[in-house]
């Protein structure tokens, strides 16, 4: 299997970089939904009902599978030979903010659970606030992949 993950590096980046693309577009939009949601609705109504069915649609189609296919192709890439020096200081840099960000997955998912059992206690000021941190992770590694500091 290692074998031919030299040739098939780029492709396995391809698959890395839309998965990235996909996964991210659900971070930063389901803190959004949550804003609207804590402001706007209120509990046991119609719109509540359908920004439930709208958050935990975004999450299971969309952010988990994402999330999955980000960690897959970027460990592939992690093991291909000659691609990461661990003596450099980006790829332990990239790791931490990856965490934080599998880290800021999971928080999403207890809010989303929150919000479905009616027992949401944070404000739209909290969700904006929350919103800023995949943005910062985001920079951090870019950052990282791309300077390779
Ligand atoms: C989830 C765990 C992740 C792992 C294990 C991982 C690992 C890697 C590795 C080893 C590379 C190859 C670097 C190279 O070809 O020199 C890479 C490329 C890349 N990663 Fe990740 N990554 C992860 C998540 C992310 C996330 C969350 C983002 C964006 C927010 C991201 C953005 C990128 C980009 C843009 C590249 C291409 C860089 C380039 O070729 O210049 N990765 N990743």
């Amino acid at each position: 299997m290692i074998d031919i993950l030299p040739d098939a590096y780029l492709w396995v980046k391809v698959l890395h970089v839309i998965s990235v693309i996909s996964w991210m577009a659900g971070l930063f939009y389901l803190p959004r939904l949550f804003v609207y949601h804590a402001e706007q609705v209120d509990a046991g109504t119609a719109t509540d009902r359908m920004f439930q069915t709208m958050e935990r649609r975004l999450l299971r189609a969309i952010m988990a599978p994402a999330m999955l296919t980000t960690w897959l192709f970027g460990l592939a890439l992690v093991v291909t030979p000659g691609i990461v020096d661990w003596s450099m200081i980006w790829p332990w840099s990239k790791a931490a903010a990856v965490l934080g960000m599998t880290w800021f997955h999971m928080w999403l998912g207890r809010q989303r659970k929150a919000f479905a059992q009616g027992d949401n206690r944070l404000s739209g000021r909290r969700y904006r606030l929350m919103n800023e941190v995949p943005t910062v992770l985001m920079i951090v590694i870019v950052a990282s992949v791309i300077v390779k500091f």
